[in-house]
């Protein structure tokens, strides 16, 4: 997968791209992402991106200018991106879009700042995307979640490990299940026999139950979503 980004801010990207998970897939070659400065495509001497809003009103708007320059350069040659546009009310991001798009051979992701972009600027996008109901002061941290969300289930960027542990259950939206490490016991607090057993099958039912109560306690409406989906087991529905 080849991403994209556009964005004033590119310095925002760089540790994000550099290290961990995502910084391995992009140093190994299994996925492209470049970072571009929508200052680049500004063709006067001031480097102008961004100007007052018409009709008045606080702050700037993104100019819809070196948005479309850069859109038409990068898109020159090769296959067309999808283009994601983050929004602070925009649809909400979830892990169900993350599998949609991570299936997209390359994705484009404007990034808003100020005000926001230019209305013009959404005849290239095709999807405006929001990471939750809060707003933030710009569109680089929800452009750094969506990428992170996507690039981990491009086959390859994760370990084997962690593959094993992404398994259908975190990504059927479920809540993770309690983990433990040494010691067995620390201020009193004792790890759960079970997981000291080494019986794997037990492990795994208790781990799975762990999960299910604590999504049907905590987001019930993550189970009523998989019952109508069909996408819990029977064991699981009991
Ligand atoms: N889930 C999200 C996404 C955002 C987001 C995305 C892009 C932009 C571009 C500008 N702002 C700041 C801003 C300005 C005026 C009203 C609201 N937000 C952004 C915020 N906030 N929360």
């Amino acid at each position: 997968m080849r991403i994209d980004v556009l964005t004033v801010l590119p310095g925002l990207f760089d540790c994000f791209l550099k290290e961990g998970v995502i910084g391995k897939a992009i140093s190994s070659g299994k996925v492209e992402v470049k970072v571009h400065n929508i200052r680049d495509f500004t063709t006067d001497k001031h480097r102008v991106v961004d100007d007052v809003p018409y009709g008045g009103g606080p702050g700037m708007v993104l100019k819809p200018e070196p948005i479309f320059r850069a859109y038409d350069e990068l898109t020159k040659e090769g296959e067309k991106p999808y283009v994601l546009l983050t929004e602070p009310w925009g649809e909400k991001f979830n892990q169900e879009m993350a599998v949609e798009l991570s299936k997209k051979p390359r994705l484009m992701i404007i990034c808003g700042r100020y005000e926001g972009v230019d209305e013009r600027v959404k005849s290239l996008v095709d999807r405006e995307v929001s990471i939750g109901d809060y707003v933030l002061t710009g569109g680089e941290l929800p452009a750094m979640v969506i990428m992170d969300a996507v690039l981990r289930l491009i086959p390859g960027v994760l370990g084997n490990l962690e593959s094993l542990r992404a398994d259908s259950f975190s990504d059927r939206g479920l809540l993770g299940y309690p983990n433990y490490t040494r010691p067995a016991e620390f201020r009193g607090m004792k790890v759960p026999e079970v997981l000291l057993s080494g019986h794997h099958k037990k492990i795994e039912s208790w781990r799975k139950e762990q999960s299910l109560r604590k999504t049907l306690e905590r987001r019930p409406e993550i189970i009523e979503n998989l019952k109508r989906k069909g996408l819990l087991t029977k064991e699981e529905l009991e």
